[in-house]
């Protein structure tokens, strides 16, 4: 990973953006929605820059750029399609411990920039390493389909109401059963039931556990999607054969490990309302089926 993502927080964060064409353009565009105080200096300046200066969102130069304007800024961009200039301004922002993006020069970036899918306090953010923008492009436009845009109000109400969940829940475990369930009923969407839904939420926790059972023929590719998120609800792994390297993959990555226990303590994990999960050859998840009826045999096509 030699680019690693990060979210940067942009209050009073100082940006200086060098260029004011159509790329510096497509920059602002996502800058703009920040809280950073942006500059922007050059000597021709595009419509749609001049624009956001009008709105009062950049203060703009228009006049040439020299090594004394990046001095005091947190972030600079070159957008002026002029290399030596370009290196000339990069060598000496990072020299100053300055971050510096050359949008046609990845070998002078200290960061790269992102595709952006923005649903407010969402962001997904989409890099190929500058291997292929144009991808980053397809699959933010993908994910544009797919995220609807009330998924910014959802988020908003939900911070709203982070410090009301951990009044009423104060076991952490509790709290993260209520999310679980939240989501599973509201969805990736806010609408008019979804303030119901949160309410109901805290009704239906129960703090039952759940055993669920996989036996070794049962392909992972073929478990239903219905099994996923019982799947993303694991505390305990347990196995004494070799696990599929796809089934670790859908199990919660904090989940813990442990060969089979007897079925006293598979009982008493029960009782305490933990969610195991039992990997086993056939014949054994046939004998935990029958002295627990409330398990789930997790199987292809079949829940
Ligand atoms: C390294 C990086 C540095 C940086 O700019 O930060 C970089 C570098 C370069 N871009 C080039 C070209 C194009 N870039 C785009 C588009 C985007 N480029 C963006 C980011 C990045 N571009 C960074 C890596 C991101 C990553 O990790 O993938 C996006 C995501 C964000 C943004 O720019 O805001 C935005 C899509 C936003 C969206 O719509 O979601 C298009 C398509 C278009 O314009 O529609 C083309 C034309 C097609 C093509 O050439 O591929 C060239 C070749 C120049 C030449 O050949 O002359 C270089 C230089 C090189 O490759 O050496
Ligand atoms: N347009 C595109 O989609 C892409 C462009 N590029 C590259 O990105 C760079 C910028 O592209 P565009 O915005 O289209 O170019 P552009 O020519 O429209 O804009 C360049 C800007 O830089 C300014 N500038 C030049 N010298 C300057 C200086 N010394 N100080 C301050 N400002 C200065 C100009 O006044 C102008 O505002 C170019 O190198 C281009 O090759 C790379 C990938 C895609």
């Amino acid at each position: 990973m030699q680019y690693f993502p990060l979210f940067v927080d942009t209050q009073s964060l100082r940006v200086l953006i060098i260029g004011a064409g159509e790329v510096a353009s497509r920059k602002l565009d996502l800058l703009s929605r920040t809280l950073a105080e942006i500059e922007v200096i050059a000597p021709d300046i595009c419509d749609e820059v001049r624009s956001y200066a009008r709105q009062g969102r950049i203060r703009l130069h228009q006049r040439a750029a020299n090594i004394d304007d990046i001095a005091n800024v947190d972030l600079v961009y070159l957008a002026t399609g002029d290399d030596i200039f370009n290196r000339d301004m990069a060598r000496h922002a990072t020299a100053q411990g300055i971050w510096v993006n050359v949008v046609d020069s990845p070998d002078l970036c200290r960061f790269i920039t992102p595709s952006i899918v923005d649903r407010g306090r969402l962001q997904v953010a989409i890099s190929t390493a500058g291997a292929a923008p144009v991808f980053a492009r397809e699959l933010r436009s993908r994910l544009e389909n797919w995220l609807p845009n009330s998924l910014s109000e959802l988020f908003d109400f939900i911070a709203e109401r982070r410090v009301e969940v951990q009044q009423r829940l104060p076991d952490f475990r509790l709290r993260k059963l209520f999310w679980e369930q939240f989501f599973i009923s509201n969805g990736d969407k806010f609408d008019a039931d979804t303030p119901r839904r949160y309410e109901n939420a805290f009704r239906q926790l129960s703090s039952e556990g759940e055993i669920l059972l996989i036996d070794d023929q049962t392909k992972v590719e073929l478990l239903p999607i219905a099994a996923m998120p019982l799947l993303q609800r694991i505390d305990t792994l347990c196995s004494d054969i070799a696990l599929p390297s796809d089934l670790v993959e859908l199990v919660r990555r904090d989940a813990s490990r442990a060969s089979i226990p007897s079925l006293s303590v598979i009982n008493a994990q029960y009782a305490k309302g933990e969610r195991v999960l039992l990997y086993a050859q056939v014949a054994t998840i046939s004998r935990l089926v029958a002295h627990f009826p409330m398990a789930k045999w997790l199987r292809g096509g079949s829940l």
